[in-house]
C-alpha cells in the first residue's frame, strides 16, 4: 500500500529531513513511525499525502508512483487518504455532524447517503449523541474522535495520523490508538507518527524508527506461539 524506495527529502534550508529511506507497508497493515523531535516523522507522512515531494527516490501509494501525480491530481490522491492531525483542524462554526460530513460533501455524496455514513462514523467513535454539538463544546479527546470520524467517513483505503494523541492523557491515548487498530482490523492501512514509546509498546504493532532522517530500525511484533 505504501512503498518508499531510497527516499530523501532536503528542504530549501539545505537540511536533509529524510535520507535514503526504504520500506513497504502492506495493505491492511497498521504501522507506527517514531523518532526524536525533528527525526522526519511529519515529513514522511507529508510525502505520502503529497504535501511535500521527495528530493530523491520514489514513493508509491496504492500502486501509484506519486511522481506521476501532477498538481491537479493531488485532491483526488488525497480523497483516498483519511488524515488525522494532532490539532484536529475542526471547523468551530459548524456542528460535529457537518465537520464529519465534509469529505462526503466534497465528493458529491447524496444527502441521504451522507447522513447514513456520518452517523455510522460517529457511532464508531462513540459520539452519535453529540452530532448537533459544536466542536467547542467537546473535550479534547472527543474533538480528536470527531477528527477520526471525519477521516474514516469516506472509507479511504489508507489512514495517516500525525501525533494523534499528542494532547491526550495515557488512558485516552490508548483508547484512540485502539480505535485506529480496529480500522486496521477491517482491512484499512493505518500509518501513525507518534513519539510516545510507551504507548507504541502497548500496541504490539510494527514500528519504523527514524533518527535524523534515517530509518534505523523496523520492529515487527512477534506473535506469541
Ligand atoms: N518546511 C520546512 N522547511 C525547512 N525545514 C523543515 C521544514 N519542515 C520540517 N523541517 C525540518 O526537517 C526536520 C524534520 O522535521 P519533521 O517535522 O519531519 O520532524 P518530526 O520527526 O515530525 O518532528 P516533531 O516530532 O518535532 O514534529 C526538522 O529538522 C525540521 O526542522
Amino acid at each position: 500500500m505504501i512503498r518508499f524506495d531510497n527516499v530523501s527529502k532536503r528542504y530549501l534550508t539545505g537540511l536533509d529531513a529524510l535520507a535514503e529511506v526504504s520500506f513497504e507497508i502492506e495493505a491492511g497493515e497498521m504501522a507506527f513511525v517514531t523518532g526524536h523531535s525533528g527525526a522526519g516523522k511529519s515529513t514522511l507522512l507529508k510525502l505520502v499525502s503529497l504535501a511535500e515531494r521527495p528530493t530523491r527516490g520514489y514513493v508509491t501509494v496504492n500502486q501509484r508512483e506519486l511522481a506521476r501525480v501532477r498538481r491537479r491530481g493531488i485532491p483526488q490522491h488525497r480523497r483516498g487518504i483519511g488524515m488525522v492531525f494532532q490539532d484536529h483542524r475542526l471547523l468551530t462554526d459548524r456542528s460535529v455532524f457537518d465537520n464529519v460530513a465534509l469529505p462526503l460533501l466534497i465528493a458529491g455524496t447524496s444527502r441521504t447517503e451522507t447522513a447514513k455514513r456520518v452517523r455510522a462514523a460517529l457511532d464508531k467513535v462513540g459520539l452519535l449523541a453529540r452530532e448537533k454539538a459544536s466542536p467547542l463544546a467537546l473535550s479534547t479527546g472527543e474533538q480528536q474522535r470527531v477528527g477520526i470520524a471525519r477521516a474514516i467517513v469516506a472509507k479511504p483505503p489508507l489512514i495517516i495520523a500525525d501525533e494523534p494523541t499528542g494532547n491526550l492523557d495515557p488512558q485516552l491515548s490508548l483508547e484512540i490508538m485502539n480505535l485506529f487498530a480496529e480500522f486496521g482490523a477491517v482491512g484499512t492501512t493505518v500509518l501513525i507518527a507518534s513519539h510516545d514509546l510507551l504507548l507504541l509498546k502497548r500496541m504490539h504493532k510494527r514500528v519504523l524508527v527514524l533518527d535524523h532522517g534515517r530509518l534505523v530500525d523496523d520492529y515487527r511484533p512477534v506473535r506469541a506461539a
